[in-house]
Formats: C-alpha cells, structure tokens, sequence
C-alpha cells in the first residue's frame, strides 16, 4: 500500500470512531421502526436488541399484512431461520414492497447450504435486491455458490475463508456483504470494512448474528447513501456492548451475557464508544 493510500485510511478511521456515536444517537433520536420477518428462535431477544438500542421493533410475517407493515417501517429485515412455503412467500412479497417504496431491508440466509430448498429459498430472495445480506462465513459461501461445509446454521469456516466470494456477491448484485465472525468484514464489492469488536461468547448465544443483522437494518434506515458505514457501525456497536457486558457480570457465560448485552446497549456511555470502537478500513480501490 502506497504512503498516500495509508494516511487515506488513517483519516477515515478518525473519522469512523466519532460517526459511529453520531450515528447510533440518530438511532435513538429517530427511533425507526424495524420490520423483522425472522425465525421463531430470535423473534424475543431481536425485539429486545432493538427496543435497548433505541429502536422500535415490529415482528409481522402474516402474507397479508406485510406490504403494509412494510409502508409503515423505516428498514425491513427478512431472516430464512426458521422457513415455511408460507413465510418465503411473504418475505418475497415484503422485499419486492420494501424496493418499491425506496425502503432499505436486510437479508440474513440462516443455514444457506444446509438443505436444497434453504439454499433455493435464499437465493430466491437475493434476487429481491437487499440493501445488505449478513451472514456467517458457511452461509455467504453457499450464497456465493461455493463448495462449502456448513453444520445447520453454524458456520464451519472462519470470516477470512469468505471475503473474496463476499466481494464478488457484492458486486453482482450490488448490495453490502458481511461475513460475521471473529472479524466482520463489510464490503461492496470494492471496499472493505473490517470489524474487531466481539467476543468469542457470542457464537454460544443463539440468534446473536440474527439480532445484529436486525441491528444493521435499523443503522442504513436512518443513514441514506451510507450503507456500508452504517452496517460496519452496527455491527461495532453490537459487539462492543457484548465486550463491556462481560466485563461487568460476575460470571462471565453465555447466559449473562445475553442478558449484559442488552443491559450495555441500552446504557453504554459516548467515550466507551468512541475509544471501543475498532473499525477499519482495509482496502478501497480508486
Ligand atoms: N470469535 C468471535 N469473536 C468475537 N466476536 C464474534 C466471534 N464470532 C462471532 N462474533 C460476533 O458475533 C455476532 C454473530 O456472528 P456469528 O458469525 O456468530 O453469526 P451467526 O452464526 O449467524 O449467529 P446466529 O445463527 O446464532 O444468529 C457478530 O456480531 C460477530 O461479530
Ligand atoms: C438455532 C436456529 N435454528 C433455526 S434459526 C436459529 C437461530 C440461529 O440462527
Ligand atoms: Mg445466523
């Protein structure tokens, strides 16, 4: 990397940590209405994530309902966990609402690869054209038709393995990619973000990355044009609540931190944040 494109990155990343607390304060200021068609696993502890973060979250998948319950949300999130013939129907009839009205909406593959129609099913809603898909680095892979191993909705890779299938996913249908894991990498084909905030106790709490992808929905709905800022600073946030919880609960597992994750979302000061947040820029062409 050239000097220039270094000092380049730097400034960004200055940048970034103060955005990121200006960002989550518009959150909280607009409170957006959050549109989740999930899975039964994460429906409590999204709406939980959502409502600690200072957001206004909805759970609505009936088919005929949801073109109106997107009308009235600021950001839809479409998740396959927990699929039926019933419900991809409406997660289709919600995302085609979703891009003729202009409204973001996310979409999160669970077990992309396990089964034949899951993989079918979220390729189906890929062509909806989201704004953002985030998935684990077993689930991108499959998404970008690699040949990958995936354990259910456990991812059996690690992030890095799915960065470069990430990109290509991103350009092609135009959207950001994540590939969540130790670290997020973000990217839109021809940027990439990575994001180190975290705990491996995380992935021992189920719903964890269905409830940050909802995260990210809430984020791009009140930053336009910024769609890849956004998605990094959510996930940021969500990670770093998980790292100051741990520090405060006396025994330090998966159930208190399901519980200290929304405690620290809800309460996490301006300078925690703006010192916790470690999201970088790491790579950009032109
Ligand atoms: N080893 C790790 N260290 C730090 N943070 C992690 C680690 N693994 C995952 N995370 C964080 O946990 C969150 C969920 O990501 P993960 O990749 O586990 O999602 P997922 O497999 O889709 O989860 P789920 O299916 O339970 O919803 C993300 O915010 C991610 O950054
Ligand atoms: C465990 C599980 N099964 C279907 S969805 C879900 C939540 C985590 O993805
Ligand atoms: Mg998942």
């Amino acid at each position: 990397m050239s000097s220039s494109a270094h000092s380049d990155n730097s400034l960004k990343l200055e940048a970034t940590s103060v955005s990121c607390w200006q960002l989550w304060q518009a959150v909280r200021s607009k409170r957006p209405l959050v549109h989740c068609i999930t899975n039964f696993v994460s429906m409590d502890f999204m709406a939980n994530v959502l409502l600690a973060a200072g957001c206004s979250p909805a759970m609505a998948h009936s088919l005929d309902e949801v073109e109106s319950f997107v009308a009235i949300s600021s950001a839809l999130l479409v998740n396959m966990g927990t699929l039926s013939p019933e419900w991809v129907a409406s997660k289709k009839l919600a995302a085609k609402k979703a891009v003729e009205l202009g409204k973001p909406w996310v979409l999160d593959p669970v077990g992309c690869g396990a089964t034949p129609v899951r993989t079918t099913s979220c390729l189906e809603l890929l062509a909806c054209k989201p704004t953002v898909v985030r998935g684990n680095a077993s689930e991108i892979l499959a998404l970008a038709g690699a040949a990958a191993s995936v354990k259910g909705v456990d991812s059996t890779a690690i992030s890095n393995d799915a960065l470069e299938d990430a990109k290509h996913l991103a350009s092609k249908h135009s959207c950001i990619v994540v590939v969540s894991g130790a670290v997020d990498y973000v990217t839109d084909g021809q940027r990439v973000v990575t994001v180190r905030n975290g705990h491996p106790l995380l992935t021992l709490i189920t719903a964890a990355g269905c409830s940050v992808t909802a995260l990210i929905a809430a984020f791009v709905a009140v930053a336009p044009g910024q769609a890849l800022l956004a998605t990094a600073h959510a996930l940021a946030v969500f990670g770093l609540a998980a790292e100051e919880g741990l520090k405060v609960v006396p025994r330090p597992g998966p159930g208190s931190l399901r519980v200290a994750l929304i405690d620290l979302l809800h309460m996490v000061q301006e300078d925690t944040v703006v010192e916790g947040v470690r999201v970088a820029v790491m790579s950009q062409l032109s």
